[in-house]
């Protein structure tokens, strides 16, 4: 039977936590499917580590808590979160209610009537679609897919998105490769895997912007994300 390992990067995410750890394991449960989380915690000022310690004493040896003593950014927390992983197949998504665990039926659905390497979710193809974001996000998000897919000349439709499922050894090998550490990751990641031949397929999922806690893609990330873009430029 396969066994799906989420890797969960936390930075203040105490009110949601909670909510999403129940909704995966409520999905994996009546799915019949074996899950384990792993939580990438840096360290947040809001006290997210005791909530996920209190978690722990739930779910026992199916939550895996990795601390971190400062913020270390998205990429990197991927990339210490895959060495915890005891599955063959890896989901990377974010803590904060954004990415539905209902869409990983889906997910999974895809991945075994393809066989392909790479789920990854999409909010630009039909039936996909962002709410509750004001103009100037959705400006920067489509901004940035347009940036990536012409510039890197790649063909998907929703390059920056995050809400993946992986086969383990294929994320094992791309991560090796990837020099972005904060949001150009995930870009940079499909762009890798296309280089190596992998296959990757896309499922329509909605990206609810969070209710609670605030997003940490500011203008600093932002910046750092088309230094990334331009650095992959010269890169490929
Ligand atoms: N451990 C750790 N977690 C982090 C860090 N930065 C962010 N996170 C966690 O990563 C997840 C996503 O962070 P958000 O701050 O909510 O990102 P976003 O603005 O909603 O951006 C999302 O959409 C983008 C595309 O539009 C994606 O590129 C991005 O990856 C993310 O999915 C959340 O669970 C958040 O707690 C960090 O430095 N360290
Ligand atoms: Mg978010």
């Amino acid at each position: 039977m396969s066994k799906y390992s989420v890797i969960l990067p936390t930075y203040n995410e105490r009110e949601n936590l909670p909510i999403i750890t129940y909704l995966i394991f409520e999905m994996a449960k009546k799915n019949n499917l074996d899950f384990e989380i792993i939580i990438i915690e840096d360290n947040s000022p809001d006290g997210t580590l005791q909530v996920a310690q209190e978690l722990k004493k739930v779910y026992g040896d199916k939550l895996i808590i990795h601390f971190r003593e400062k913020k270390l950014g998205l990429g990197s927390a991927y990339m210490d979160g895959i060495k915890l992983c005891h599955g063959n197949f890896i989901v990377i998504m974010d803590a904060d209610l954004s990415h539905h665990p209902k869409y990983l039926v889906d997910f999974i659905q895809k991945q075994k009537t393809t066989n392909c390497d790479i789920v990854t979710g999409s909010r630009y193809i039909n039936k996909g679609g962002v709410m509750n974001w004001g103009f100037d996000r959705k400006l920067t998000s489509r901004g940035a897919n347009f940036l990536a897919s012409t510039m890197l000349g790649v063909k998907c439709s929703d390059l920056t998105g995050s809400f993946r499922l992986y086969k383990r050894e294929v994320l094992e090998k791309v991560i090796k490769d990837v020099v972005s550490r904060g949001y150009a990751f995930q870009m940079e990641i499909i762009i890798r895997a296309r280089q190596y031949g992998y296959t990757v397929e896309e499922v329509p999922i909605v990206f609810v912007e969070r209710i609670f806690g605030e997003s940490k893609l500011g203008a600093s990330e932002f910046q750092i994300y088309l230094k990334g873009l331009w650095k992959l430029l010269w890169t490929f």
